[in-house]
């Protein structure tokens, strides 16, 4: 269970987490819905411990994660897929992969092949440069590479943003496969309303920083939608 209790998050002197109070169960697939600026890359951020400062509580089956650094909160669990995938562009792919193989508690540096396995794609190309990859590969790379530092809770920011079509289906079945068939728990920021809709059992509204309304997902009604996200 992830458990954030009453955080703030700050950038320098500004608060763009507002008390924020949230509970992701195991093996959930939890959504986190809002407009734009609401604070949902800022809360994956402060998840992860890359803001100037966070106060409250947020623990990962009990261990408190509020003061350490990143790299031990991804060691204690926590994968993360950034917006804009984070690929290094003069890296190959298997140079790519091998840091999130860093990432992970029990590395021994190996590229588990299961994960290749979920995108072929990525085997075809192992010595291609990241940079040369099309948004979609990039995308593949990214969760392939997030998944080797074998996350408890993968962190997924709009995965599905700017990905030719055919290639957005391909990544919501492997990721809802991940989440059914493996357990793995996810925690994904969408603006793409039908794939949240599909994969999700959970969603969180944000709005000026803090959650606005949540719950199951047969709950996120027509009135909600046009009350926090239609614009
Ligand atoms: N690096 C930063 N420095 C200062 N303020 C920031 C920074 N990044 C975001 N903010 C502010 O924090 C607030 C929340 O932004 P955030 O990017 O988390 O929103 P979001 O819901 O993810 O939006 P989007 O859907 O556009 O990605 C906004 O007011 C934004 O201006």
């Amino acid at each position: 269970m992830l458990e954030l209790a009453d955080v703030d998050g700050f950038y320098g002197r500004s608060r763009a987490l507002q008390s924020l109070t949230m509970r992701v169960g195991n093996g959930d697939f939890f959504s986190v819905l809002g407009r734009n600026g609401v604070g949902k890359t800022t809360l994956l951020r402060t998840i992860l411990g890359l803001m100037t400062r966070t106060t409250g509580s947020i623990r990962l089956d009990g261990e408190e994660l509020i003061a350490k650094p990143t790299h031990e909160r991804s060691r204690a669990g926590v994968g993360y897929v950034p917006q804009g995938r984070g690929i290094l562009p003069n890296f190959t792919v298997r140079e790519n992969l091998m840091i999130g193989t860093f990432a992970s508690k029990a590395s021994d540096g190996r590229i588990a092949e299961w994960v290749l396995d979920l995108f072929p794609i990525l085997k075809e190309f192992m010595h291609r440069r990241g940079g040369n990859l099309s948004g979609g590969q990039q995308q593949q790379l990214a969760i392939a590479r997030a998944l080797l530092s074998e996350p408890k809770i993968m962190l997924l920011d709009e995965p599905t943003e700017g990905i030719q079509p055919n290639i957005v289906e391909q990544i919501e079945d492997v990721l809802i496969d991940l989440n059914r068939k493996r357990g793995l728990t996810i925690i994904l920021v969408e603006q793409n309303l039908r794939f949240a809709r599909r994969a999700s059992q959970h969603f969180a509204i944000l709005n000026r920083g803090s959650v606005a309304v949540g719950g199951p997902i047969d709950k996120l009604s027509d009135d909600l939608i046009h009350q926090h996200l239609v614009v």
